[in-house]
């Protein structure tokens, strides 16, 4: 059961709950004490080797299991562990039910005998991202980008000599050279291409079988991110794209951890014929509304590691997919005017 957390003091000083939580949040990055406090009754995504723990709901949905940190601190000693390993645990923020959430990775634990304690199973990132349809899916993106950045940040590029992080886990520090280390994200545009009737999507051979999303590339040092938008498509599809609008943004944890700009754009309609750079796409096509609204419905892509036959989309907490949805909205409506 959720133990919800008071926030101490400063949500009658505010006047907003929200205001309270992000200034508290800001304040445990800096604050060890208060940190300390907040992990005796946060709740904790456990992660193993970077899997994320999942359990199944009695409605056949996944979700990672409500985890109190004191709870997960007993079954952590019960398995042989420490209290060392709990320090280990990074800050991931403060839920709308205040409750201060946490990850940890166990990977020295077996990780059967944690599954069987906390009941679920670590299931790799990728195949977690499509059995997560709940709002938990940005925060187990976030905790497993942490973690890897933590353990792959442990040196000090200038130096060579180990970093420490801080308790909150939002920073390490070269003690030899005093270099401070954030955790980093690589930009990237995504970009649904229109020509007004249809839309373009592409697949990379290692999607899944079937699977078609919008176009995506890595913002090069100096672009702004107009210009790679720009540059992706006329690589990767060989057009020139006019009007760009921007939508929406997420943080996504593929390939490591990166930060997604979501566009529309389009393209003349005289010019809409494709040539696929088939170095980074194995197939780019044009889809119809009635197409891309029967992809939409397509349920359990992957269920039980199996692609669903035909042809079908990114999870619906893919900033892909909320472009292609936002498009079939802007369809639908300019048909009715
Ligand atoms: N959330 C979504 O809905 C969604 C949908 C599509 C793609 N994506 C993500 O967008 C990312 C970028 O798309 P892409 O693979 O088509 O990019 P891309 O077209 O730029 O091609 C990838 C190549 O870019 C190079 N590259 C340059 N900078 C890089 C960096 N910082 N990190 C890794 N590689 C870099 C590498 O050679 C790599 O093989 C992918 O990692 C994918 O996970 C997310
Ligand atoms: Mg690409």
């Amino acid at each position: 059961m959720l133990r919800p957390l008071k926030i101490p003091h400063l949500s009658a000083r505010c006047g907003s709950n929200f205001v309270s939580r992000m200034r508290y949040v800001n304040r445990l990055k800096v604050d060890d004490e208060a940190l300390a406090a907040a992990l005796e009754n946060g709740h904790m995504l456990l992660f193993h080797r970077l899997s994320p723990l999942l359990q199944r709901t009695p409605q056949g949905s996944f979700r990672p299991p409500t985890l109190i940190t004191t709870d997960v601190q007993s079954i952590l000693e019960k398995l042989g562990s420490d209290r060392t390993l709990m320090k280990k645990s990074i800050l991931l923020g403060c839920s709308e039910q205040n409750q201060v959430q946490f990850c940890l990775d166990v990977g020295e634990l077996h990780q059967a005998a944690v599954e069987e304690e906390c009941g679920g199973k670590f299931i790799s990132l990728k195949k977690a991202f499509f059995l997560l349809t709940g709002p938990e899916a940005p925060l187990v993106a976030k905790g497993r980008a942490l973690l890897r950045w933590h353990q792959t940040n442990s040196f000090c590029s200038a130096t060579g000599e180990p970093t420490q992080r801080n308790p909150a886990g939002s920073q390490r520090v070269c003690n030899s050279s005093g270099i401070v280390y954030y955790p980093t994200m690589s930009p990237v545009v995504i970009v649904l291409v229109s020509d007004g009737k249809r839309c373009l999507l592409g697949r990379q051979s290692s999607f899944p079988q079937g699977m078609y999303s919008a176009l995506a590339g890595f913002c090069d040092m100096g672009e702004t991110v107009e210009e790679t938008l720009s540059r992706e498509v006329a690589e990767e599809v060989g057009l020139e794209v006019l009007n760009v609008s921007y939508s929406s943004s997420q943080h996504w944890p593929f390939p490591h951890s990166s930060f997604m700009m979501g566009f529309h754009a389009s393209v003349s309609p005289t010019y809409t014929q494709v040539s696929v750079d088939h170095t980074e796409l194995e197939d780019a096509r044009w889809f119809s509304l009635e197409e891309i609204t029967s992809a939409l419905q397509v349920k359990a892509p992957l269920s039980r590691g199996k692609p669903a036959a035909g042809f079908w989309l990114p999870p619906k907490h893919a900033i892909a997919n909320h472009l292609i949805t936002e498009w079939t909205h802007r369809q639908r409506a300019q048909s009715t005017i």
